[in-house]
């Protein structure tokens, strides 16, 4: 069955949507967005998350160690980081009890071919969290074995983009707001139905 992640959730009612809603993970922002939360609204959020359901924190533009203080007052085991430039920074996450998703974007930023040691891979589009498609079909784009796809996905695209990329996963921010930073309920439905009508 497809990984479903759902990024940038900043209430309890969007938490307590996605949950209900059978996601496999559910992301909180600390980067600088709209979406961004404090590690203290995420500890909040976060207990509202049963056991089976990754809470993720994603992360850009800070260090190693201001990423495991957040982690460690917000409660997350999982963090997703977009500018990973070195294996030795997985390894100290990995040090701090801390699992890795590595996002690279397809503009450029880290390396979809390259291995850090990370637990999963994420490919995004051109800029994280903006709604950026990219082309889900080259080859030269797509790493193997198991990794997330994100960047513009929505409830009309994502069965076509599974399709093309033969992702394992998927991850969507903008493509379930009605407006940015605010989640609808209905397009995160419709979503969820999208993916899981496939299988
Ligand atoms: O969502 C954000 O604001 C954000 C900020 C900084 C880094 C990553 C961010 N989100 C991630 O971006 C991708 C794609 O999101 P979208 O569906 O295109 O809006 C996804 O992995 C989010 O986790």
């Amino acid at each position: 069955m497809t990984f479903i992640k759902m990024c940038g959730l900043r209430d309890e009612a969007t938490v307590d949507r996605a949950v209900q809603l059978g996601v496999d993970a559910v992301g909180f922002v600390f980067a600088r967005s709209p979406r961004q939360v404090t590690p203290e609204v995420a500890a909040q959020l976060r207990q509202r998350v049963p056991e089976g359901i990754l809470a993720v924190g994603v992360f850009t533009g800070i260090g190693i160690a201001d990423i495991v203080s957040a982690a460690t007052t917000s409660g997350i085991d999982v963090v997703q980081v977009h500018d990973l430039r070195s294996a030795d920074e997985v390894t100290a996450l990995h040090d701090a009890g801390l699992r890795v998703v590595r996002a690279v974007n397809t503009g450029g930023v880290g390396d979809p071919s390259a291995s850090f040691g990370e637990d999963l891979l994420l490919v995004d589009g051109a800029v994280a969290g903006a709604g950026v498609t990219w082309d889900w079909q080259d080859r030269s784009l797509l790493p193997g074995g198991r990794w997330i796809l994100a960047g513009g996905l929505d409830p009309l695209n994502v069965a076509q983009a599974l399709d093309a990329s033969g992702a394992w996963g998927v991850d969507v921010s903008s493509g379930i707001e009605s407006s940015r930073g605010v989640k609808d309920q209905e397009l995160m439905a419709a979503f969820v139905t999208a993916v899981r009508r496939r299988g």
